[in-house]
């Protein structure tokens, strides 16, 4: 529950768009009671009048029922067409309103604490369980909200003419709307909860199957994740179609108790017909008032069915949601650094609080303009001296100054903008070379991506291919080589032009000519400024002012050149 009513709040800046469904959606209900209630008290009241002689019927007012008749169905057709429109445009706003919202919770999580989920989860809670939580305002919220509004309006115009009628209509009511729905959601929620989860992990085992295709099938292994994901459908599939028992039974018990209430209703009236209290119009008018009634409370049981189904989607966006960025941001603006060296002193740096040191005791000094390479074999803390640099992992003892300043006192985002990094990991994104470069500088004109393109030397085959730079590199760049690959992320480095240059391990899984090429074509985008390059080969070295060591989080070993 407290989780439903956090998910009110959060869209509370939609409130007007919300209660204005809900209104126009009580006057479609309430247009619906009145055209039949007015209808049925007119038929029987017309036929009454047929058979009471020529003089009942002279006197008999036709026009005004029939205008109202008119009107009623007028207002009932205009306000479900308006209401549609309104609830539907207040759904998207709402949606809008929660990926917005949950993309600005996910943002300071990167790639920290996100590293801890896989993508295919990660994309489920963005995609799926959005679309779900959105299911609250059209399906449950406003169903509800209107059985309310609507059923006590009408249970009090019953009251007006008889007062076990509308006790009759309250109890039948109140049963469909309240009881049934409290029962359907009983039996729907782990059912419902689970088709939520189970939807997740056919997803993630899909979308890991999609990627790993290669070694599925290469190892074989393809049969064992086929049975995998059929056994997680045929729970699926279970969960289903215990959903679909559930929605049956729901559906049949309202329709049953709505005719079970008109009995009552019709059984509490009789008397006071006999008595002359009411007159025999009164009748169907109110029995044809409480098949109308019971559109209010219909949808209420298949409603809450889903509740399980959304109470585990926002549990699931929550915790994400909930979770704290490792990183603190400073209270204050970024300062300016004084330049742009950089002083480790005993930096430590780990990644849980019982995790070994990735970086251990580490002291390094890099002076502005100096280019300087770490090598270390795997598992040395190479990675982990990139992810100190760029804010995106604390570090816990030590003191870490760029240009004088501890690196705590930067806002990451501040400090992306004096590094770039051209690493064996660097991303493509699946789409045109040209959006590939834009990301490193978005108002980029097409003269600066050439010249980055041709600072990378890839201009010429950028050229040579037929849509030039709006060739889509495909998923991750499986459209271009791998040395190509990294071309574009030395053109991005060019485009960016930071005072320090990171290369990780740029080299990293080409052949030795495209690597010693690739080394060659860095150099002009090295000059003037501070290069941090990172390797375990001796490739490149030579060109370097120093040459450290990294064995399990601290400089061993210094090599001069
Ligand atoms: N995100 C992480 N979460 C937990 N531990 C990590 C994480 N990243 C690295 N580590 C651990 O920190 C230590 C240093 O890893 P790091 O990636 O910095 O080494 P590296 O020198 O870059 O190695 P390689 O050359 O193999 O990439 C390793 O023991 C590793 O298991």
């Amino acid at each position: 529950m407290r989780d439903l009513i956090r998910l009110l709040r959060l869209f509370g800046s939609s409130r007007g768009w919300m209660f204005g469904g809900v209104a126009l959606a009580c006057i479609t209900v309430l247009a619906n009671f009145g055209l039949m209630t007015l209808s049925g008290w007119f038929l029987a009241a017309a036929a009454v009048t047929g058979l009471a002689g020529f003089a009942a019927q002279n006197a008999f007012n036709f026009f005004s029922p029939a205008a109202g008749v008119r009107f009623f169905a007028t207002v009932r057709v205009a306000s479900r067409y308006v209401e549609r429109l309104v609830t539907h445009d207040a759904t998207f706003r709402l949606l809008a309103q929660l990926r917005v919202w949950f993309y600005t919770k996910l943002e300071p999580l990167a790639p920290a604490v996100l590293q801890g989920y896989r993508a295919s989860d990660l994309l489920s809670r963005i995609v799926a369980d959005i679309d779900t939580l959105n299911m609250f305002y059209l399906r449950v919220f406003l169903p509800f909200a209107v059985a309310c509004g609507a059923g006590a309006a009408m249970v009090v115009f019953f009251g007006v003419f008889s007062w076990p009628a509308a006790l009759a209509l309250l109890v039948g009511l109140v049963l469909t709307g309240g009881a049934l729905p409290w029962l359907t959601q009983r039996r729907g929620a782990a059912a419902g909860g689970e088709i939520t989860r189970l939807n997740a992990d056919l997803r993630a085992e899909m979308v890991d199957a999609v990627q790993g295709m290669g070694e599925l099938l290469s190892y074989n292994a393809a049969p064992a994740l086929q049975a995998r994901v059929a056994g997680l459908n045929a729970r699926l599939i279970g969960r289903q179609a215990e959903m679909a028992r559930i929605t049956g039974l729901g559906s049949a018990a309202a329709g049953l108790l709505t005719n079970f209430t008109l009995l009552l209703v019709v059984v509490a009236v009789i008397p006071a017909v006999r008595a002359g209290q009411l007159s025999a119009p009164e009748l169907p008018m109110l029995a044809l008032g409480t098949m109308a009634a019971f559109e209010a409370v219909a949808p209420l049981p298949v409603a809450f069915q889903f509740l399980g189904q959304i109470r585990t989607a926002a549990a699931r966006i929550f915790q994400i949601a909930d979770q704290k960025s490792v990183i603190v941001p400073p209270a204050h603006p970024s300062p300016r650094p004084g330049s742009f060296d950089l002083d480790l002193r005993g930096v430590c740096l780990r990644y849980a609080a019982d995790a070994p040191w990735a970086l251990n005791g580490l002291d390094l000094h890099i002076s502005q303009g100096s280019h300087v390479a770490i090598m270390g074999g795997t598992g040395a803390g190479k990675t982990s001296l990139i992810n100190l640099l760029l804010r995106f992992h604390e570090y816990q003892a030590g003191s870490a100054k760029f240009g004088g300043v501890e690196l705590r006192d930067f806002h990451a985002e501040d400090l992306a903008a004096y590094f770039s990094v051209v690493s064996q990991r660097s991303y493509l994104f699946h789409t045109t070379i040209r959006d590939n470069l834009l990301i490193a500088k978005g108002e980029a004109a097409e003269d600066e991506l050439w010249h980055a393109l041709e600072v990378a030397q890839l201009a010429g085959f950028v050229r040579g291919l037929p849509l030039g730079l709006d060739t889509i590199v495909g998923e991750a760049g499986v459209r271009l080589s791998g040395g190509q690959a990294r071309r574009v992320a030395i053109a991005r480095a060019v485009l960016k032009d930071t005072p320090w240059l990171i290369l990780d391990e740029p080299t990293e899984g080409l052949d030795t000519v495209t690597e010693h090429a690739l080394l060659r074509d860095l150099q002009p985008l090295m000059a003037g400024k501070t290069v941090l390059y990172i390797t375990h080969r001796r490739a490149g070295l030579a060109a370097m002012d120093r040459v450290y060591t990294l064995t399990d989080g601290r400089i061993m070993l210094r090599e001069s050149n």
